[in-house]
């Protein structure tokens, strides 16, 4: 298992070492012991999945205090481009995001701690998206920014009418016009 730091401090790619033999292949999807020595002592409270269709983004989304949120997000099934946008507002790339392809092809995760925003945009046919979470679902502190905020400048690889929205989605406004609690 590979911890790989990224230009944004604390946001981390995260390689599982895969075996494969005649049956298929085992990985192990989270060690505590090991996330421990490399990232830090988080308390994963909740596993989610969901399953969405070509052209589906989900975003950016975070909770605000107390019910903030560290995640660790995979894609079981399919390929997905992963956003990480960064909201600490003492951080030297406050602002500032990352894109990782997650795939069930490339097992790669990523951690994500708190005081990001986060989504994904489905590449495949349709994803299997998975993640752990540090603290629990608290809908009314749910929050996001506007995935097409043009200040973001956010490459999503897929032309702007193939993008599926949920309602809530469809709402959200744009970093400076969002109250960002980080
Ligand atoms: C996130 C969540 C949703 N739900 C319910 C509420 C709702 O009826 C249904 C769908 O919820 P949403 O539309 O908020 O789901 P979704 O748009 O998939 O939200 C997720 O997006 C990704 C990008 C994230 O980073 C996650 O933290 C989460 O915000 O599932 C729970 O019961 N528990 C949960 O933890």
């Amino acid at each position: 298992m590979e911890f790989i730091p990224t230009k944004i401090k604390g946001l981390t790619l995260i390689k599982p070492t895969v075996f494969g033999d005649n049956r298929g292949y085992f990985l192990e999807a989270y060690n505590t012991e090991k996330f421990k020595q490399h990232i830090g002592d988080i308390n994963f409270i909740q596993v989610n999945e969901s399953k969405s269709s070509y052209g589906v983004l989900r975003g950016l989304h975070f909770q605000k205090p107390p019910y903030t949120q560290a995640k660790l997000v995979r894609c079981i099934e399919g390929k997905v481009l992963d956003v990480a946008l960064d909201l600490r507002q003492d951080s030297p790339t406050y602002g500032q995001h990352q894109c990782f392809e997650l795939s069930g092809d490339n097992k790669h995760q990523l951690f994500v701690p708190h005081g990001f925003a986060h989504g994904f945009v489905v590449l495949s046919e349709t994803a299997i998206f998975s993640y752990m979470v540090d603290n629990q679902y608290a809908p009314d502190y749910d929050s996001g920014i506007a995935w097409d905020d043009k200040s973001l400048n956010i490459d999503w690889q897929l032309p702007v009418e193939d993008i599926i929205l949920s309602e809530k989605d469809k709402k959200l406004l744009a970093l400076n016009q969002t109250d960002n609690p980080f």
